[in-house]
């Protein structure tokens, strides 16, 4: 097999796969990414191909594979468990990566957490992208449910690169049925591509309580890059502050939109197995519990 390690990680649950591309000019092609989630024996989230810097000086490349083999621009907990994957080699603890959502810092403290700068959030109806002008992208004209009386409604939007539409619930978000909504939303027309949908319950101005459908995975543990957007949401909204502990299924991230603009996410990231992966077929052999 023409094989590249990789080592299974999550990210407070999201299921990711480091592949090390580093020194090959292959990719991990979309039909591998599909027939490995299709294999017995491990589910992912998304991929996360590290390849060697696209302009010689400059960072690793990273590329983003979702479940259905779709390219994603952004993954906040596939960053930190990069992070922590490239730590783990040597002395070298903060790192800078070039994702198709530009460049991003990552660094691995001492008490094992790891902070990943998200870059900065684009706000207007054509950056999300909306298929239709949107002047006030905190509230947009998008509800489920009878027409009379919609389950989910008014959604802020904005992008961390990827699409996000934030959804505001004053109950548990665990009474409503995203297993349902979220691909009906996610394929909505008005996102011409697609989107990331999330179900948000803000507790305290410091405080969100989150639920994800992801674009191309479905329902994950965590999402990274919508807890970022949702900070953002809520701050423009006057819901939360600029910083805020967001809590998953999967468990807490702290995210802040700084003063420069910039969304800082951080989280865990933990190792779990190795394996070997042919980044053509998908075929894929488990080496051992990861150290
Ligand atoms: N499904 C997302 C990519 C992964 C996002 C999520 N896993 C994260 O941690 O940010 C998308 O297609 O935009």
């Amino acid at each position: 097999m023409n094989g590249v390690p990789f080592l299974k990680m999550n990210g407070l649950g999201n299921q990711i796969i480091v592949a090390d591309m580093r020194g090959r000019a292959d990719r991990v092609t979309p039909a591998a990414a599909i027939a490995i989630n299709a294999a017995p024996g491990t589910k992912f989230d998304q991929i996360m191909a590290i390849h060697d810097p696209r302009t010689p000086g400059t960072a690793h490349y990273i590329e983003i594979i979702n479940s259905d083999g779709s390219l994603a621009q952004a993954c906040g907990n596939g960053m930190r468990c990069v992070v922590q994957f490239l730590a783990t080699e040597g002395e070298q603890k903060s790192f800078t990566f070039e994702t198709l959502a530009g460049i991003l810092f990552g660094e691995e403290h001492g008490d094992g957490l790891i902070t990943v700068d998200m870059g900065t959030p684009k706000l207007a109806w054509y950056d999300i992208p909306l298929a239709e002008e949107f002047a006030d992208t905190r509230k947009i004209e998008l509800q489920i449910g009878p027409i009379d009386a919609p389950v989910l409604h008014s959604p802020s939007v904005a992008s961390m690169g990827n699409p996000h539409a934030t959804f505001w619930v004053h109950d548990d978000v665990w009474t409503y049925a995203l297993d349902r909504f979220g691909p009906m939303l996610e394929n909505h027309p008005i996102f011409p591509e697609r989107a990331n949908i999330s179900i948000a319950q803000v507790v305290t101005p410091d405080r969100i309580i989150l639920r994800t459908w992801e674009r191309g995975a479905g329902l994950t543990e965590a999402c990274g890059t919508a807890a970022c957007a949702a900070l953002v949401n809520g701050a423009r909204t006057r819901r939360t502050a600029r910083k805020a502990t967001v809590t998953l299924p999967g468990g807490d991230l702290t995210v802040e939109w700084r003063a420069d603009d910039h969304v800082v996410l951080t989280g865990p990231a933990e190792r779990e197995w190795t394996g070997t992966l042919d980044p053509a077929t998908g075929l894929w052999t488990r080496a051992e519990e990861a150290a």
